[in-house]
This record gives C-alpha cells, sequence and structure tokens, in this order.
C-alpha cells in the first residue's frame, strides 16, 4: 500500500490543554478510515493540523513523503488534501451555482481573486455535472441559506472533491442530517470517492455509519489515537468500549486509561 499522510508524534496544546499527543497516523491510498471519539478527543484538531489551518506545537506531517509543514491550506488543497468541515464553509447567500464556481477560481493558480466566480460557459457545464453526480443538481439557482442541511453537506463535499484531492477529510459528514438521510448522503460520497480513487478519512459520531462505511477506525481519546485497525476488531475493543464508545463516558473526569 502507497502511503499518502503519514504523521510523527503530532502534538498541539492550548495553553495547559493538550488537545493532540502523540499522534503517529498513517493513511494509505484507497483506504476509507473511520475516526470515532467523545467531544473534545482531538479529532477536529487532529484534521486541522493535517490541512494546515492549525500550526501543531511540535511533530512531523508527511504527504507522499515530503514534509508539509508549514503549508497554508490552500497549498495543502493543491497538494492532494481537501477536506470538509464540520459546519458547511459556503457563501450562505449567494447561489449554488456561484458556490461552484468559486471553488474552481480557487482551485487555479494565478492571480485570479478567491471571491471572484469563474463564470464562463465550460465550468458553468462542469457545475452541473459535479452536481448531478452528488444529486443535487436541481438546487444550482438556488440560494444556500435556503437549502436543507443535508444538501448542504453535500455541496460542500462536493467542493472538496473537485480538485480530485488523493485524500479527502470530512469533519463529521452526517452531523445535523436526519437519520433517515445518512446512508444516502454516505452512499453518494462513497460512489464520488470510489470514481475518484481518493482515500477518505471522515470523523463520525454515528457508529452504524462507521461500521457500514469504515474500513479502518481510529479511536481518539484524550488527544491521543487509543486504537487504531480494522473497524469490527477497534469497536470491539476494550479500552475504546470504555473511553470512547462505552457508558464510561457519561461520567465527569473519566480515569486515565493506559495510553498504549
Ligand atoms: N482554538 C482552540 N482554543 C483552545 N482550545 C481548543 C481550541 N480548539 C480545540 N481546543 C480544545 O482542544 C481539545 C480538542 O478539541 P477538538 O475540537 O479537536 O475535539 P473533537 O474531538 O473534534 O471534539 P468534537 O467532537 O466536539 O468536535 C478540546 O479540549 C478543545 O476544547
Amino acid at each position: 500500500m502507497t502511503s499518502l499522510i503519514e504523521t510523527r508524534a503530532l502534538a498541539r496544546n492550548f495553553g495547559a490543554v493538550t488537545a493532540a499527543a502523540d499522534i503517529n497516523v498513517t493513511i494509505n491510498a484507497g483506504e476509507i478510515v473511520g475516526v470515532i471519539g467523545s467531544n473534545g478527543a482531538g479529532k477536529t484538531t487532529f484534521i486541522n493540523m493535517v490541512t494546515g489551518y492549525l500550526p501543531p506545537s511540535s511533530g512531523e506531517i508527511l504527504f507522499k513523503g515530503k514534509s508539509i509543514l508549514g503549508k497554508t491550506p490552500r497549498q495543502v488543497m493543491r497538494a492532494g488534501i481537501c477536506r470538509s468541515f464540520q459546519v458547511a464553509q459556503l457563501f450562505p447567500d449567494l447561489t449554488v451555482l456561484d458556490n461552484v464556481l468559486i471553488a474552481y477560481g480557487m482551485l487555479k493558480k494565478g492571480s485570479l481573486s478567491l471571491l471572484r466566480p469563474l463564470a464562463n460557459a465550460r465550468s458553468i457545464q462542469q457545475a452541473e455535472t459535479l452536481l448531478e453526480e452528488y444529486g443535487i443538481a436541481e438546487y444550482l439557482p438556488e440560494m444556500v441559506v435556503t437549502l436543507p442541511q443535508g444538501v448542504r453537506k453535500l455541496l460542500d463535499i462536493a467542493l472538496a472533491m473537485i480538485g480530485k484531492p488523493e485524500v479527502l477529510l470530512l469533519d463529521e459528514p452526517t452531523s445535523g442530517v436526519a437519520i433517515d438521510d445518512k446512508f444516502e448522503l454516505m452512499d453518494t460520497v462513497m460512489r464520488a470517492v470510489r470514481s475518484s480513487g481518493s482515500a477518505v478519512l471522515f470523523v463520525e459520531h454515528d457508529m452504524e455509519v462507521i461500521a457500514r462505511y469504515s474500513t479502518r477506525l481510529l479511536a481518539f481519546y484524550d488527544g491521543r489515537v487509543l486504537a487504531d485497525g480494522p473497524t469490527a476488531e477497534v469497536m470491539s475493543d476494550e479500552k475504546v468500549k470504555e473511553f470512547v464508545t462505552g457508558h464510561h463516558l457519561e461520567i465527569s473526569s473519566p480515569k486515565e486509561p493506559a495510553h498504549a
């Protein structure tokens, strides 16, 4: 397997808070990796560091063997690592089409303004094709602010995919989406991902979604990776059951697990 992303002893503190410590994770080509962990376990911090949104306090991040530390989010995106956000990062008062055209503009190198939509016949045709792939073409002329949550999420993910990333990082792709629509959303995303051949790492709280779509699972606890392995194995891991998925999450000050 070809290693795409590799983190070595990655760490991040916020004052006295350790948001990430000693994160050693490798993401290989074609993998679908789920990420679980209770609130505050460090999942978003990890994604923010890998995508250039947050500088680590220490450690290393390699993409295809080369350091990407210090690169801006846009440089990381152009290198081949794209992401979606917990709250979709869209322009709410613009149409879906304009949001897509702006995203195309951001992909282009050169002097083009970040916020000037790349509006030409070819881009508009491409936008329609893209939205059809995600089943949301009917929303093309709508203002983003009027979209149902599931459509916003799909649009955000579609925009993350336009650069045909080698790695796609999804921060809670199904959060805020009705239970009945979660699988349909994930089916759509996975179909697109499979056709582009991207590796995917997705943060998810819904264990049914994790069980259905991830082949490998990372369990975060207290800023560390508590377990990393095939999904079924990690889900049946005693430490994971105790500290991540089990009832012990409800107590106010959980005892420290042995950081294996
Ligand atoms: N910008 C920040 N300033 C201060 N503390 C932060 C900041 N970002 C994250 N933290 C802290 O770092 C820890 C990890 O947060 P993070 O958002 O990565 O967790 P998470 O696993 O993504 O949680 P959630 O499931 O709630 O999104 C938490 O204690 C959080 O309060």
